[in-house]
């Protein structure tokens, strides 16, 4: 058996030499100002109590070596008083102490532990075979922590800790295995760390550093290490750059980096030796021929990633992994002290990292729930303190980072909520989810925004799988919690990543309602901006305008009156804004003055766009599609019914056999998809956010296939766009010559999936005896009997589209549920960026225009419009307007009119 054990830092561990001058550890010292007390390790039932130390006659003065382990102090102590604890009476010292982190050294006599007898008993058998265990300090102490500084400074025996460069330990192949035979060392080249994995020859353990455990090393190292080139303070090899060297001798030399020497009361020393290091000299090293490729760290793809996070200690950085397994592994060999399984959860919340390492180790259950803390476990608690290096090593050990507490929250809601950066990016590295929320409905998003975090928002809002306006139990998206708040940067970040400004909460509010609730003119105006509704109204029928005059916000009233707010609207109990507040006052002064204004411009004003209808769809829609008109008195059209799909008003047998299709096995995208009949691709076309490839022809248009319920894939497949419906905010509006139109509110980028044309799905035949050919869509089916979509009875949104010589949209077939080629669904996919407010439509096509050419030419105003030149004899500008709805057999002959129903271009 050798002399070799070491103390980690922070540890007091206690050995005994018998006579044959093994060591022997009796036990853990928990020092404190005054008092020493001695707990003893596994052999003793009984924990925290008190104990004597054995004594040993033989023990006599030794010289203190570098390397080994002795039971005296230094020959000539650098920094030492008499140690506070008053200890020899005789020479018959039996215990040495050594407290690596502050250096103490304690020499104890049995005169300081009189009830000698009673404490020999408990001690271990010497015949028996040695253990080591090793402990922080504070691990046992419920009272002191580790970075207890104030004690230790106060200690009056501080001596610089010496090095164990020469020490071996016996080879324990748990951690021969998990270090895969291979070197452990640490090297520094020119301030880059790199990590050995030369094959090892020798198996026993050596160590670098106090502060990690003993590693296996190859020879080259071990070779080092006895040379004393290894650095104490941060265990790595100084290879080559700049080092510190101290040279106690002239044939000896002790490396190590000036950040690490030992730093007593202010005065410096040899971590190796403890000479002052005022006489150590800084020495060049140059970089050897065959330096350790740096390439050469962790292999394991996940911690790899995960150690890219902690690049403040590099330690951690680089060794993380391997020595958390190292150290599992070592330790389990050593279950020492049991504590109870909740501390885990005290110590996630105090950062004990290496008591959570042991409690780890001794077997307790990383998911483990604290009943009284709201069922939450150490990685909650962890996360919600901000210790991402805790919430590594339990993720490691394999806490669930998906788990949630009685509130139904997660770990990353909590680091969310709390503005832990750091360790928000970690979870989520880990695989943390996005998407959950708890009893309240608020995601992670929600308490970000909730709590004002804009770092942890901005990082939140740049991953690809948030959803960024999701709604919590109150219908509050973030960007309404962030305009509550009045955070303008907030409001700024989320409207640039796709936020909706129209998104109403449960009592049908916009943003614009908050923003005048908590008085933000600057959001107020950045909302108009980006088109929020001014004239908006929640179910009491108040307006912004209305909340604003409410809650005396000054600012936001001039600003809603600048921009033309109505103050006439009566809300549902019959108020104006002018009624909500105090007549004469400054606010009644201010609107009464602008009302007798507008009163003034009545006539002009009667035109001013006013909203005709919330929502055409009557809620059949996901987003409410309203409707306006500032250009004549026209009412909102009701003279069709809405179908947010294709519907059949007679009998219609549709081929639903899709067994013939190979179902689609498709997780992340769909592209393995083989086609259904030889000629029909059924290769996803959307890239992940739903928006068709770049590659996608335009022109001539290939059939889409969405994935269904029969194929293998998830509901949220990426192959599944227009079965979702309608997700962009549209309007229907009067236009100047045009009749009715569609609008977008918000911009739309190219590729994305805008509406689908839908409506009564009707035969050739029945076509031919309609009256108003004006919303036909020919569907242009090749075999079969023909048919088109008729949205003049029953229709959606897109029966308001009009021709455009510049089309913005295009259509596209695409088959979702069944895969019967006469009914495909009519896709309108933005062909370029459009920006909101911009009008929507498509090519009608050449067929449509060579029959109404006739009877009105196009309006589309476009200085590229084709189909604009006047017909002899035609008054065009007013049939434009009578075509819409007007149209009827005289106008059209039947069968014309079924010709003249809009096609797909290139069919
Ligand atoms: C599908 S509807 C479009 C909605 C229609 N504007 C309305 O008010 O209901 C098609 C009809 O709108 C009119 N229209 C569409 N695009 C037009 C254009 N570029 N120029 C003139 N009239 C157009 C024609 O009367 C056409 O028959």
């Amino acid at each position: 058996m050798r002399e070799t054990w070491s103390p980690c830092p922070h540890s007091i561990s206690v050995y005994l030499r018998n006579s044959k001058t093994q060591h022997k550890q009796v036990g853990i010292f928990l020092a404190k100002k005054t008092e020493l007390h001695l707990f003893r390790t596994q052999e003793s039932k009984t924990n925290c109590m008190p104990l004597c130390l054995y004594s040993s006659a033989a023990s006599k003065k030794k010289k203190r070596k570098m390397g080994l382990y002795n039971f005296v102090p230094k020959k000539k102590p650098k920094v030492s008083k008499k140690p506070n604890v008053s200890l020899s009476s005789s020479n018959e010292q039996v215990g040495y102490l050594t407290h690596s982190t502050t250096s103490t050294s304690v020499k104890l006599s049995h005169s300081s532990w009189p009830n000698l007898e009673h404490s020999r008993s408990l001690f271990p058998n010497p015949a028996e075979g040695f253990t080591y265990s090793q402990f922080q300090r504070w691990c046992l102490c419920l009272s002191g922590l580790p970075e207890d500084k104030e004690n230790m400074e106060a200690d009056d025996t501080l001596e610089p800790p010496l090095c164990s460069c020469r020490m071996e330990a016996p080879k324990n192949q748990d951690v021969v295995t998990l270090a895969e035979g291979k070197c452990m060392a640490v090297e520094s080249v020119d301030g880059k760390l790199s990590l050995c994995r030369k094959v090892i020859l020798k198996q026993e353990m050596m160590r670098p550093s106090l502060r990690i455990p003993l590693l296996v090393l190859c020879e080259d190292h071990r070779a080092g290490m006895v040379k004393h080139q290894s650095c104490p303070g941060c265990g790595f090899f100084c290879r080559a750059g700049t080092f510190m060297e101290c040279q106690p001798d002239g044939n000896i030399s002790h490396r190590f980096h000036r950040s690490c020497a030992s730093l007593i009361r202010g005065q410096v020393y040899c971590p190796h030796c403890g000479e002052e290091a005022s006489y150590a000299k800084e020495v060049t090293i140059p970089k050897p021929d065959c330096a350790v490729p740096t390439a050469a760290v962790p292999a394991h793809k996940r911690d790899t990633a995960l150690m890219d996070l902690f690049d403040s200690s590099p330690f951690v950085d680089l060794l993380c992994c391997l020595l958390f397994k190292t150290s599992i592994a070592y330790f389990s060999r050593y279950k020492k002290f049991k504590l109870p399984p909740k501390q885990l959860y005290f110590s996630s919340k105090r950062g004990e990292l290496q008591r959570i390492l042991h409690m780890l180790v001794e077997g307790v259950d990383p998911n483990l729930r604290m009943d009284s803390e709201k069922r939450k476990t150490s990685l909650h608690c962890a996360a919600e303190e901000g210790h991402k290096e805790i919430c590594h090593v339990l993720v490691q050990a394999g806490a669930n980072l998906d788990m949630c507490d009685a509130e139904q929250r997660t770990p990353l809601m909590y680091a969310c909520e709390n503005n832990h950066l750091e360790t928000v990016k970690y979870l989520l590295k880990a695989g943390a989810s996005t998407g959950h929320k708890d009893m309240r409905g608020s995601t992670c998003l929600h308490l970000a925004a909730r709590g004002g975090h804009t770092g942890v928002l901005q990082y939140l809002v740049s991953m690809p799988s948030i959803d960024i306006n999701c709604k919590d139990d109150g219908g509050w998206a973030p960007l309404t919690w962030a305009t509550e708040n009045m955070n303008l940067e907030q409001v700024k970040m989320l409207i640039s990543a796709g936020a909706d400004v129209q998104i109403r909460d449960k009592e049908e509010n916009v943003c614009l309602h908050w923003a005048a609730f908590s008085g933000c003119d600057e959001i107020a105006q950045l909302l108009l901006d980006k088109r929020s509704d001014l004239h908006a109204v929640n179910i009491h029928g108040d307006s912004p305008l209305h909340i604003a005059v409410r809650q005396n916000q000054l600012d936001c009233v001039m600003l809603f009156l600048s921009r033309g707010a109505d103050v006439n609207l009566k809300n549902k109990d019959g108020e104006t804004p002018l009624d909500c507040c105090s007549i004469n006052s400054k606010m009644w002064t201010i609107l009464n003055t602008n009302k007798k204004l507008t009163d003034a411009r009545r006539g002009r004003d009667s035109l001013r766009e006013r909203l005709l209808c919330r929502d055409v769809s009557r809620g059949y829609e996901d987003v409410p599609v309203p409707c306006v008109n500032g250009m004549d008195h026209e009412p909102c059209p009701s003279n069709f019914k809405y179908v947010p799909e294709n519907c059949f008003t007679s009998q219609v047998n549709i081929d639903e056999n899709i067994t013939h299709l190979q179902h689609c096995s498709c997780k992340d995208d769909c592209a393995s998809s083989s086609c259904i009949c030889g000629q029909l691709s059924m290769r996803c076309w959307y890239d992940k956010d739903g928006r068709l490839l770049k590659e996608f022809c335009r022109d001539d248009p290939p059939f889409l296939f969405e994935c269904n319920h029969a194929c293998s894939c998830w509901r949220t497949c990426r192959n599944r766009v227009i079965q979702n419906g309608l997700r962009v905010r549209l309007q229907v509006f009067r236009t100047e010559r045009m009749g009715w139109g569609v609008r977008a509110l918000q911009d739309i980028p190219e590729g994305t999936f805008v509406c689908e044309f839908a409506g009564e799905i009707i035969s050739d035949g029945e076509a031919n005896v309609r009256e108003n050919d004006s919303y036909m869509f020919n569907l242009d089916n090749k075999a079969g009997e023909v048919y088109c979509i008729d949205g003049q009875f029953y229709g959606n949104v897109s029966r308001f589209m009009n021709h455009l010589c510049e089309p913005n949209l295009f259509p596209v077939r695409v088959f979702t549920k069944h895969q019967d080629m006469r009914f495909p669904r009519i896709a309108l996919y933005a062909s370029k960026a459009i920006q909101a407010g911009d009008e929507l439509g498509f090519d009608y096509g050449d067929p449509y225009w060579q029959i109404k050419k006739k009877y009105f030419r196009c309006q589309c105003g476009s200085a590229k419009c084709r189909y604009s030149e006047t017909v002899p004899g035609q008054n065009h500008a007013d049939s434009s307007v009578r075509a819409l709805g007007d149209q009827t057999v005289a106008q059209v002959e039947p069968i014309q009119s079924a010709n003249t129903a809009i096609a797909i271009t290139q069919a």
